[in-house]
């Protein structure tokens, strides 16, 4: 079960893959189980489950999946049949590291396999998959335990999307440190942007608020400048789908222009990520691939049309925040102070 009471974002149950369907939330609560590697791909493209973290939970359930689905107990017929099943799944969605951080995982098992005979690999995959999400929530509660003493009583907390239960196993990045604080009994209050297009802010974070008890004023992603304007938001903290070298990071679209007002008003711009959300094989943020999703999601609400027929539309998914309008990246193991840079890099050996 998630750390939230009621709902899981995703489990494994009796070799099936169980996530709660994010498309349908916050009006019903719906699970898919899926019996196949490919239905957890489509869940994934579609965004039934999304967010880094829980994209690298299903993706790492999505392989044992395909591993369970090899008929024949050859070792070198299964690496091959394993090698296809990870490929497949790690075209699911590009910008979110986490995915091809968990498959990576699956994989070294299989190339560490002495074993002639498949049966005990699949098996201890499995293993691997569910291990990866209890994994994800204990690191989770770490970066709410470090991430908390940065919010102070009486804070009015701004994020952006969602980073929380729904977003990752099911403590939540960004959420996680805002949850440790009212846990922590800190009275709070929480800005939600309503992050537009697929409206992940109005549609989930409040959705997690409401089942939290977390005070919250949902607001439309345009009002987020004056409110700092105005002196309403003491800190922000958001999440990331991938951090590269140097402590540029990559989340949601409108981000950037957050961390931007953030700093013109001097208000502390956190990012709250686990480890394997950083990317080191990447200098700079400018590698960082960028998802565009289609342009329906745009001109397009629940399905309803709200621009004209023929009318173009960009759907850039995410954007990139330099580090220099970051404050600290908080992790499971510290928080990256700047200049991050040199933070991350004792990251990486840490
Ligand atoms: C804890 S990572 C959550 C991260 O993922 C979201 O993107 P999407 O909903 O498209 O998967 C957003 O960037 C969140 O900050």
């Amino acid at each position: 079960m998630t750390d939230i009471p009621g709902y899981d974002t995703i489990r494994w149950d009796n070799d099936q893959v169980v996530l709660i369907d994010q498309r349908r939330l916050p009006e019903e609560e719906i699970y898919l189980s899926c019996t196949d590697y490919r239905e957890v791909v489509d869940a994934i493209r579609t965004l039934a489950i999304r967010g880094a973290p829980a994209i690298g939970v299903a993706a790492a359930m999505a392989a044992a999946l395909g591993a369970l689905r090899f008929p024949h107990t050859d070792i070198d017929g299964f690496r091959r049949h394993f090698r296809d099943v990870c490929q497949v799944i790690g075209t699911a969605r590009p910008t979110a590291v986490n995915l091809t951080w968990a498959l990576e995982r699956m994989m070294s098992l299989v190339a560490a396999n002495v074993h002639p005979d498949s049966s005990a690999l699949k098996t201890r995959l499995v293993a691997e998959a569910k291990a990866i999400l209890q994994e994800d929530i204990a690191i989770n509660r770490q970066i709410g335990v470090l991430g908390q003493e940065l919010i102070h009583d009486g804070d009015t907390v701004l994020t952006h999307c969602n980073a929380g239960g729904l977003a990752t196993g099911g403590y939540g990045t960004a959420v996680g440190v805002i949850r440790a604080a009212w846990e922590a009994g800190k009275k709070i209050h929480v800005l939600v942007d309503e992050t537009r297009p697929i409206l992940q802010g109005a549609r989930l974070t409040a959705w997690e608020m409401m089942k939290l008890g977390i005070p919250h004023t949902l607001i439309t992603d345009n009002a987020a400048a004056a409110l700092m304007a105005n002196g309403k938001v003491n800190v922000i903290v958001v999440g990331a789908d991938r951090i590269a070298a140097n402590g540029d990071a990559a989340n949601k679209i409108g981000t950037y222009g957050v961390a931007v007002v953030a700093q013109y008003h001097r208000i502390p711009f956190y990012v709250a990520a686990p480890r394997s959300t950083f990317d080191f094989t990447l200098s700079d943020g400018s590698q960082i691939p960028i998802e565009e999703r289609d342009p329906e999601e745009v001109t397009h609400i629940r399905g309803r049309r709200i621009a004209p027929e023929g009318c173009r539309a960009l759907n850039l998914a995410f954007d990139v925040t330099p580090h220099g309008l970051i404050s600290g990246i908080i992790t499971e193991k510290s928080v990256c102070r700047p200049p991050l840079p040199q933070s991350v890099s004792a990251l990486r050996q840490a």
